[in-house]
């Protein structure tokens, strides 16, 4: 069994994740995988130098990342443009990596993405679980977390799904606004019955 879980920015998604792990539970993040394939030498780094130019390229030849950021936050065009070179790639890697997880044997694995819903990851899993916190939450967190300032932790959010949106589409929900001792309580009871749908004994 396959878990996807997604939510906005910041909304809490790798510290629920690290909280599945310690039960066991094994997790690939789309995040991460969405750096590998832009490292030097992928063909997507390079269509995004040919499309973007030199000014997304740093002098040792990696992704800039912030000067690409500010460009697809304050162009939803481009930002469609980024998307069609890296999402076909990232989903391509994701179902890879989802294979070697099952292959382990684990109780369930995870998805991890922000873009679940957005970008048809959706497809490659059998639950949805959405981390929900409100917006200003979200970029109060970002905001202190990232190097970002609160205009483009704005653009950023509001380049994703709307909140209702998200509640909508989720089997499951955790509420992250409240603290981490009501989180670890809603972690744990999930997992009891994700492992009850996969027909499994509980966590020791
Ligand atoms: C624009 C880029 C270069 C900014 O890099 P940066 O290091 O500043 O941010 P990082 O990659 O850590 O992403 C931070 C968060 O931004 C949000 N985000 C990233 N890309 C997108 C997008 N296309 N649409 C909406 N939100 C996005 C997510 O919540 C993500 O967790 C980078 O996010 C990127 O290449 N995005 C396109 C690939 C993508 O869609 N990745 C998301 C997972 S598939
Ligand atoms: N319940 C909580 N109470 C207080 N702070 C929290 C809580 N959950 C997460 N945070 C903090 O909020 C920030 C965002 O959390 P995290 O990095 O887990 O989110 P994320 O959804 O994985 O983010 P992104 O996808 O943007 O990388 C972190 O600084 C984290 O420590």
């Amino acid at each position: 069994m396959i878990i996807g879980m997604t939510g906005g920015i910041a909304s809490g998604k790798s510290t629920v994740a690290r909280a599945f792990a310690a039960l066991g539970i094994p997790w690939v993040d789309a995040d991460d995988v969405a750096r590998e394939i832009v490292e030097p030498g992928e063909p997507a780094l390079a269509e995004i130098a040919a499309h973007f130019g030199a000014a997304v390229i740093t002098a040792d030849g990696r992704l800039d990342r912030r000067a690409l950021r500010e460009i697809v936050f304050a162009d939803e065009a481009q930002r469609r443009r980024l998307e069609a070179i890296t999402h076909p790639r990232v989903r391509e890697r994701l179902t890879a990596h989802l294979a070697r997880l099952e292959a382990q044997s684990a109780p369930y694995v995870l998805l991890v993405s922000p873009l679940l819903f957005e970008s048809g990851q959706a497809a490659l899993v059998d639950r949805c679980l959405v981390i929900d916190v409100p917006e200003s939450v979200q970029i109060a967190r970002t905001a202190a977390r990232d190097d970002v300032d609160e205009a483009q932790a704005r653009a950023i959010v509001a380049a994703q799904m709307p909140r209702q949106a998200r509640l909508a589409r989720a089997d499951d929900v955790i509420d992250n606004a409240a603290g981490e001792d009501a989180l670890a309580r809603q972690v744990a009871e999930l997992d009891r019955r994700y492992r009850a749908a996969a027909d499994l004994p509980p966590a020791p």
